[in-house]
This record gives structure tokens, C-alpha cells and sequence, in this order.
């Protein structure tokens, strides 16, 4: 039976014989601004016409066989797919109770239960045989508990865990690896990311779609570290969020996989009397890029968190001279690695002061653009030393975008002196 649950306009154009459904209701109600509306139709083509006829935008017949239509107007995503059955029936097939709602004429209808777990802000499916009509809704789930913060019942983690170890035992039924990006990178973006994690790795779905992570849980490391390798890293997400609100997609990958070396690489040092991680930043980075493209991540954005992980540990130096230095050949990696560095100190015990000077060390370099470029060109540096084209200018070049990065060469002038200098005596004390 529907249940009427609320009266209220639905503030988007809706076309006749068609109903707003799911996510974007529910975020109605949420008081939540839809990004993508979802509309059942009794002529899913007709009502995308006509919406378009009103609004404009672009049409895409994503699969005319079966009925599936999507409008692209105004920066958002419109998809028009048939109502299957009675609109009760159509409810019954979808994911969650509370994303279990249509909106018709005026009014917002849903399944029992919707109402309270709206109130309640928990996720509970709408039948649990449900969760294995779409093998995706399990990571869905713990995604949809991150982005919206809702809470997940005892009875909703048990059935997540379920769907998890058949998943384990039925890797053929894994969902397609660009779904499971998209939720990955949904969960990753909301402020809650550390949260959804610790609830992935909660339900037993961790090590079904991320094994190399799992391997780090219950970890033990000792040293700085007051907390195993997995509860370290999350974290290190959670810090990064907490200073960086903003952080990219990038960053938190990289702040997910920065220690994921660290399970192959663990010994215990004699000397030291502990463990240690030698080169975990490298294998890391290794795993890290091997994951990503397994997920079909875009080139660029595997190539830059294997970067960022390949590069956490590296020791900014102190002296400001230095630091510029260190800054201008990690450019590219600005100003995500500064924040993973420091989230990472946050994440451990006895150095979260390091995090700050680090910082403020940080801020305070940064505060003089660094060089983009060479203040002479190829020509010019080949006319003034003399010299013929080949790698000795590539090397005169690069000395002298360190001197500018420094601050000691601000005009051409000083770039002619110092590179005179340089062919002379090399380098003024640089290491
Ligand atoms: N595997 C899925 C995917 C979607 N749906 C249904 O289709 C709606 C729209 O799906 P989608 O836009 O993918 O997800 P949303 O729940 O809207 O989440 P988001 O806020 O990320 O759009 C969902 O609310 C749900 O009713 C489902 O039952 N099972
Ligand atoms: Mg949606």
C-alpha cells in the first residue's frame, strides 16, 4: 500500500504521465537541493520530449528498447525510464525504504516505513532479496550513509555483511568496476568520508572491493604510530577533511592509499626496536596506481595519487631557502601533498605539533609565488655562456629556476650574473 507522506510541491517542471521518483524526492524532503532528477513515466520518450520542448537542453536516447531517456538542461541530468507494474510495484523494486518515494500531483507517496526512516535519518532496504537484484546496492548503501549522514540500523549492517560475504563468494557477481568508482568517489567527497570508510570496512565490504586496504587493518605499528595501520589511515582522512574542506578528489585518494605499502613492507628493526616500513612510500604508489586503474580512475588522476603517495614521506626541509627549493620541484603536487603531510602527523602521537609548523613553515614560503619560468630563455642562456644546444643549457636552466625559487635571482640582470657565476663555481651552497 502507498503511503501519502507529505504535501508539496515539487519545484521542477514535471510533465504529464510522468513521476518524479527516488533520490531526488527523497532529498526534498532531506531539505536537500537534487542535483539529478529521476522521473518513472508511462511514456518515458513522450514525457522527455515534452520536457524538453519546455525547457530545451539535449536529448539522449540512452537505451530506446527499453524505454530509457535522459535530458541534459540547465547543468542538470533528467532520466525518463517507463513505470513497470503499479507504482507500488515500482517502489518494491528499489534500493531503500527512504529512497523509495514518488512525488504525483501534489503530494509525496511512499512505502510503510519511508516516513519514520526519513525522521529517524536511517537507511534500511526495502527488502533485503532486494540488495541482490543490483549487486552494487550493499557499497550504495554504506555511500548513501556518508553523503547524507544517515545512520545504519543493526539489522541494515547484518544484511550489508550478508550481501558481503556472498559478494566474497561470488566475485562473478561483482557490479561493473565504473559503478563502483562512482561510489567510491561519492563517499570520498562527502565530509563523512572517514566515517563511510570505517562502515565499508565494518560491514566486510573493505576487502571485497579494496583487499589491499583491507590488509592493513588491525595492522600494528608502533613507533609515532598510537594506532594500527588501517585506524591511521582513516584518520589521516579525517584530518585532511578537518583542515581542508575543500580537498580534491585526488587528495583523499591519496590519503586512502598513503600507507597501503605498509602491509608488505613491515619488519621489525633489531636496532631499533621496532617495526619498520622501508620503501612502503614507493611499493605504495605501485599498489595504489595498480587499484586505481583496476577501478578505471582517468590516467592523470592515478598518475597524481601514486605521485602523492610515492612522495608523503619525503622530509621538508626547515630553512626557507630549502623549502622553496623542495616546493618547486613538487609544484605539481601543490597544495595537496602540504595537506596530506600534515594530516598524516595529525593521524600519529607525539607529532601532531609537526603538522602545524608545518604549515605555517609552509604558508609562510608559499607566500612569494614561486617561479613559473626560467627569467632567460634557451637563446639566451646558450648566447651568454657560450655554449651549444644539448643538455648542459637544460642544466643551466634548471639552476637558474631554483636561484629564482630561492629569491636570489629576481631580475635578468641578477640571472645573467648568477648564471656567470654558476658556469664558474656551480651552485651557491645548494646541497
Ligand atoms: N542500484 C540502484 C540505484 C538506484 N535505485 C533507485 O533509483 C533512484 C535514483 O538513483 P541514483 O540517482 O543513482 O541515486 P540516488 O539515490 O538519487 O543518489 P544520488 O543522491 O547520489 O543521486 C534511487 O533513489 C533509488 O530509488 C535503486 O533502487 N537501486
Ligand atoms: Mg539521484
Amino acid at each position: 500500500m502507498l503511503r501519502l507522506l507529505a504535501h508539496r510541491d515539487f519545484p521542477f517542471y514535471t510533465p504529464k504521465g510522468a513521476f518524479p521518483a527516488g533520490g531526488a524526492v527523497r532529498d526534498l524532503l532531506l531539505g536537500r537541493r537534487p542535483a539529478d532528477l529521476d522521473y518513472v513515466a508511462l511514456d518515458p520518450e513522450k514525457a522527455a520530449r515534452e520536457t524538453q520542448r519546455r525547457l530545451g537542453g539535449s536529448l539522449f536516447p540512452l537505451d530506446p528498447e527499453r524505454g530509457h531517456y535522459r535530458l541534459v538542461v540547465g547543468g542538470r541530468t533528467l532520466d525518463f525510464t517507463p513505470l513497470e507494474g503499479s507504482l507500488e510495484e515500482d517502489l518494491l523494486k528499489r534500493d531503500f525504504r527512504l529512497n523509495a518515494l514518488l512525488w504525483k500531483g501534489g503530494a509525496v507517496f511512499g512505502l510503510k516505513g519511508a516516513e519514520e526512516d526519513l525522521r529517524r535519518r536511517v537507511l534500511i532496504p526495502v527488502r533485503e532479496e532486494n540488495l541482490y537484484e543490483d549487486h552494487l546496492r550493499s557499497l550504495r548503501g554504506v555511500r548513501l550513509a556518508a553523503t547524507l549522514g544517515l545512520g545504519l540500523p543493526q539489522g541494515t549492517r547484518k544484511a550489508l555483511s550478508r550481501h558481503a560475504r556472498f559478494l566474497r563468494d561470488h566475485p562473478e557477481a561483482l557490479p561493473a568496476r565504473e559503478r563502483v568508482r562512482e561510489e567510491l568517489s561519492k563517499l570520498l567527497l562527502s565530509p563523512r568520508a572517514a566515517f563511510g570508510l570505517r562502515l565499508l570496512e565494518r560491514v566486510g565490504l573493505l576487502g571485497v572491493y579494496w583487499p589491499e586496504l583491507a590488509l592493513l587493518v588491525g595492522l600494528e605499528q608502533g613507533g609515532v604510530h598510537h594506532l594500527p595501520a588501517w585506524e591511521h589511515t582513516l584518520s589521516v582522512v579525517f584530518h585532511l577533511l578537518w583542515l581542508w574542506p575543500e580537498a580534491s578528489l585526488e587528495a583523499r585518494l591519496a590519503a586512502l592509499y598513503h600507507d597501503v605499502g605498509k602491509a608488505l613492507t613491515r619488519r621489525f628493526d633489531l636496532e631499533a626496536g621496532r617495526y619498520r616500513f622501508l620503501g612502503h612510500a614507493e611499493v605504495g604508489a605501485e599498489i595504489a596506481r595498480a587499484s586505481l586503474l583496476w577501478l578505471r580512475f582517468p590516467k592523470e588522476t592515478v598518475e597524481k595519487v601514486a605521485l602523492l603517495v610515492r612522495r608523503h614521506m619525503d622530509r621538508p626541509p626547515e630553512e626557507r631557502k630549502a623549502l622553496r627549493r623542495f616546493l618547486l620541484k613538487r609544484q605539481d603536487l601543490l597544495p595537496d601533498l602540504l595537506y596530506l603531510m600534515s594530516a598524516d602527523r595529525l593521524g600519529a602521537k607525539g607529532v601532531e605539533g609537526e603538522a602545524h609548523t608545518l604549515l605555517e613553515a609552509f604558508q609562510e614560503a608559499l607566500a612569494e609565488p614561486l617561479p613559473q619560468r626560467p627569467l632567460l630563455s634557451g637563446e639566451e642562456v646558450m648566447a651568454l655562456l657560450g655554449l651549444p644546444p644539448g643538455p648542459e643549457v637544460g642544466k643551466a636552466l634548471k639552476a637558474l629556476l631554483l636561484a629564482q625559487a630561492e629569491g636570489r635571482v629576481r631580475t635578468e640582470e641578477e640571472a645573467r650574473a648568477f648564471l656567470l657565476y654558476w658556469r664558474e663555481h656551480g651552485a651557491p651552497n645548494a646541497p
